[in-house]
């Protein structure tokens, strides 16, 4: 489907049949999975052309240097930085190296002679000679420490969530807020997008999600509307728009006169409709603003998730007046939790919905379906 859809190059991660193939001897129901899986592989590349069929590429010189300073001077650190000032200082490293540990033990396999032989079980075997099978190694191994170091920066850490302020509990109790692990998960994916901005100072994401009626597969009942992150529009050149330096006095005002907000460009360059009898949601690493704001509920989203450092502020060229007034819609911000209060976090759910035995089997089911009988 996606090479006759005309996609010309696919970058994807060379690892879920590999680490399931890993757990062949000791458990026989996922190896079958992973053989499909691994077969999936195959298919892929066999209907690829040679240009379609990229691995990993490297990450840019300092990438991982830049993302981790970012990560955390983000909003989301710096408020749990000042609550734990006094007794925590570095809190954010001891996070990041636990999501690091976390990721590499579910994301690298640590032996590289069982690396080695699964490459060449799903038809790799090109990539088991150096310098290619050490470059593919360390590419991994960067791309799990920059996702790792991005995971970070929305942690579970000192009471932290996404949680409505008092006013608007009984609204909670009505619209039932996400599970804060999956709040979290798409916060983290709204963040990876707003490293993509044009705008040199800051970078904002935001992704769109709705639950269905039903379950589908891999996601649960979630299911993906749109995403976008502050940038020039679609198609301008370099140079068709100023780029500004710090320096210049006006910069602001002509910067955001020509920047489209991440939620205008998640919204116009959605893939889904957004349907009025589903709950919505939009996560965005910043407050949103008065633009954005009757944007967001003039589309019928349920659901603002969103960091709320900003609001309340008029700037230059861009005001945060809306957000705290806005009604009808609920909105989840990064704050302590309520739960001192009386207020309990919902039940645990997988992406919308409580993960059962038979999501499993349903999944093995539709892996089997879309293999067909090749
Ligand atoms: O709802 C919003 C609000 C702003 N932005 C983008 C537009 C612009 O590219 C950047 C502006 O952010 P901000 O208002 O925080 O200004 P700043 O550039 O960080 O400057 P300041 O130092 O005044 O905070 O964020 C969005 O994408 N969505």
């Amino acid at each position: 489907m996606i090479v006759n859809a005309g996609v010309n190059r696919i970058s994807y991660w060379p690892a879920d049949p590999e680490i399931s193939l890993q757990n062949e001897a000791s458990n026989p129901t996922h190896t079958e999975d992973a053989k499909l899986d691994a077969k999936a592989v195959e298919r892929l590349k066999s209907n690829s052309r040679a240009r379609v069929c990229l691995l990993l590429q490297p990450l840019v010189c300092d990438m991982v240097q830049f993302v981790e300073e970012t990560s955390q001077k983000c909003d989301f650190i710096q408020k749990i930085a000042k609550t734990l000032s006094e007794c925590n200082t570095d809190f954010y490293a001891e996070c990041r190296q636990e999501r690091i540990k976390e990721y590499e033990s579910l994301f690298l396999i640590s032996n590289e002679e069982m690396h080695k032989q699964i490459l060449m079980t799903i038809g790799l075997e090109n990539l088991c000679e150096n310098p290619y099978f050490s470059n593919l190694r360390q590419n991994m191994k960067d791309l799990v420490l920059l996702l790792a170091t991005v995971a970070a920066s929305v942690p579970t850490c000192g009471h932290f969530g996404f949680y409505c302020n008092e006013s608007q509990q009984a609204n909670e109790m009505r619209h039932q807020s996400l599970s804060q692990e999956i709040a979290r998960h798409c916060m983290i994916q709204a963040r990876l997008l707003a490293y993509r901005t044009e705008d040199h100072k800051t970078g904002v994401g935001a992704v769109i999600w709705a639950e269905g009626k039903s379950s589908c597969d891999g996601t649960g009942a979630m299911y993906f509307v749109g995403c976008g992150y502050n940038a020039f529009p679609v198609g301008s050149e370099y140079a068709d728009f100023p780029h500004m330096d710090d320096k210049q006095k006006d910069r602001e005002i002509r910067k955001f006169r020509y920047i489209i907000h991440a939620e205008q460009n998640a919204l116009t360059f959605r893939c889904q409709e957004i349907k009025p009898e589903e709950r919505s949601m939009i996560f965005v690493t910043k407050c949103p603003c008065d633009e954005c704001v009757p944007l967001i509920k003039g589309s019928g989203i349920k659901q603002i998730y969103a960091g709320d450092v900003d609001v309340g502020k008029k700037k230059a060229d861009i005001s945060y007046m809306k957000f705290g007034e806005l009604e009808g819609v609920c909105k989840f911000t990064w704050q302590l939790s309520p739960s001192h209060i009386g207020v309990h976090e919902p039940t645990p759910r997988e992406n919308g919905v409580r993960k059962s035995k038979s999501l499993d089997e349903q999944q093995h089911q539709n892996k089997k379906l879309c293999l067909g009988n090749h």
